[in-house]
């Protein structure tokens, strides 16, 4: 069954939030906590180990109800019925969307835990050392070789995970930047490497361009029936994998249902499960599935994810937030915001609806962020005193993992802070002069976790995962195709073309003519 194909912005819903936004926009920000006593006992939804706080947001009960009644009006809990049920959602790609599926622990696929099985034994070869390099050696390192979904999942878990890591060195080659190979390689030894090439496809440009930079770079060391030992693939595309010289049973299967950013609960999580081991990587897959079974049955009202899309979709629709910040009070979650901004950007930056009709209104959060407390002493101002709304996500952990009370407690206080100051403001107090104005009333969302465990880390990329969703349904457009990113593809092989045969007659644009010229005078 296809998706509703409603105009959000027709709905009953659209129309009042419309009328009821005039009224909020008016009112001063002491109105919502004085006037609203037990707002921030309210306003807050607690979940297994998750505490979230949006009171600190331009909402009344009355913004939320309308919200919800969006959200019944566009026919979300029918959508997310048929996602999991494996509708082919994905309909400009004939496709079901089931990554979910992955870890499904009621039901799982017999095929999903064949690959979780072979994930397992083959991590833990390679954990005890079992598995040999061509001179006998132990594996110390490994290099995922991917992009897009296929490196920014893997690569933020295990920066997330850091502190359940065993001694395996992890290192990610994704960038085609010849450069960055290269720093890569002078860093390994042959002998003790095992390469990871991850692709869905196994047709990107770059993966496979590196992988036969890396490939060269290993034969130079050691013979071709090495290559065994030393490099593994994840893929659709078995064919693909094989023509490369990867051995059959060195290939990880994935699944076409399975989207690429969506995709680190996969075989594309092997590099998660050698550098944390099996049983982490499979409790991730449980806060996942927790966070699945929360998002499926939980009133609206009440979820996490659905409370949190539409939140941001009031900002970007009736307040006209051109982004929204992430800032996570963790450095082990550094990687988090460049790993958010695929997921969300790549599936929701879209401009036709479902029925193929150009949308009239804004779709597609920007999403951008970076750890706190380092991003208080850089951006922070324009979150401040800026001219932008930028509704921020504040994400902690109330643990620090190795103990450290001191510090952690600083970086707490800290998190809890940057919340209060920027809805509060300097409102009421004096201030010398407008410069040291705060205006205030700058909305966030507190999410405070009790710690980062795999599990909790699991369903917190669930949330995310789920939220997206969410909003990509109200927007009435597909969340889960990623057309945008083809035609500079197609456009990329005609100016390497041009580069390589030194010849630039074929091309359309003078721009990218002189910019080639230009770069001949600059080697010569
Ligand atoms: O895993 P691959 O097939 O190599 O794809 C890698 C990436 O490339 C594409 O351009 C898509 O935009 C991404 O969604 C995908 O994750």
């Amino acid at each position: 069954m296809s998706l509703p194909k409603i105009n959000p912005t027709k709905t009953e819903a659209w129309k009042a939030l419309e009328k009821h936004f005039q009224e909020i926009e008016e009112r001063e920000l002491q109105d919502f906590f004085s006037e609203d006593g037990d707002r921030a006992e309210r306003l807050k939804i607690e979940w297994q180990d998750f505490y979230l706080d949006y009171s600190k947001n331009r909402i009344t009960d009355e913004t939320i109800s309308l919200l919800l009644k969006l959200a019944e009006e566009v026919k979300l809990k029918e959508a997310i019925n048929q996602q999991f049920s494996g509708d082919k959602i994905n309909e400009t790609e004939d496709r079901a969307v089931l990554h979910t599926a992955l870890r499904d622990f009621d039901t799982m696929k017999a095929e999903v835990k064949a690959t979780l099985q072979k994930m397992k034994s083959f991590s833990e070869e390679i954990i005890n050392g079992n598995h040999k390099g061509f001179t006998g050696k132990a594996i110390t390192d490994i290099v995922n070789i991917g992009i897009g979904g296929s490196h920014l999942g893997p690569e933020m878990v295990t920066e997330a995970l850091q502190f359940y890591k065993n001694h395996l060195k992890i290192h990610f080659v994704a960038n085609i930047d010849g450069d960055a190979v290269t720093e890569i390689l002078n860093k390994l030894n042959p002998e003790t490497t095992l390469f990871i090439i991850v692709s869905k496809s196994f047709t990107t440009q770059e993966t496979i361009a590196n992988a036969v930079v890396i490939k060269d770079w290993f034969l130079k060391y050691a013979l071709r029936t090495d290559i065994k030992n030393h490099f593994v693939a994840v893929s659709v595309n078995e064919g693909g994998a094989k023509d490369f010289g990867i051995s059959e049973e060195n290939i990880f299967p994935m699944q076409n249902w399975v989207g690429g950013r969506f995709s680190l609960w996969s075989s594309v999580g092997l590099s998660i499960c050698c550098a944390v081991g099996f049983n982490n990587f499979e409790a991730m897959l449980k806060g996942a599935f927790e966070m699945d079974n929360h998002f499926k049955k939980e009133n609206f009202g009440n979820n996490i994810p659905v409370v949190l899309a539409l939140i941001s979709i009031w900002y970007n629709n009736f307040f006209k937030a051109e982004s929204e910040a992430v800032v996570a009070y963790s450095q082990y979650l550094n990687k988090l915001v460049p790993y958010l901004q695929q997921a969300v950007m790549e599936s929701n930056g879209k401009s036709v609806d479902r029925s193929g009709e150009k949308i009239a209104y804004q779709t597609g959060t920007i999403v951008w962020g970076n750890v706190g407390s380092n991003s208080q002493h850089a951006y922070f101002q324009l979150l401040h005193q800026g001219t932008k709304l930028i509704p921020t996500d504040f994400i902690g952990f109330s643990e620090s993992l190795h103990g450290n009370v001191e510090n952690h407690n600083i970086l707490i206080a800290n998190f809890f802070a940057q919340t209060e100051a920027l809805w509060e403001g300097t409102h009421n107090k004096s201030v010398e002069n407008a410069f040291k104005l705060f205006e205030g009333y700058k909305p966030t969302n507190t999410l405070l976790i009790k710690k980062l465990t795999p599990k909790n880390l699991g369903s917190l990329i669930a949330l995310y995962e789920h939220k997206l969703f969410v909003q990509g349904i109200i927007w009435n457009i597909f969340s889960y195709d990623q057309w945008g990113v083809e035609l500079g593809k197609t456009v990329a092989k005609g100016t390497l073309n041009a580069i390589e045969n030194n010849d630039i007659s074929n091309l359309k644009n003078d721009s990218t003519k002189n910019l080639i010229k230009q770069v001949s005078l600059f080697q010569k």
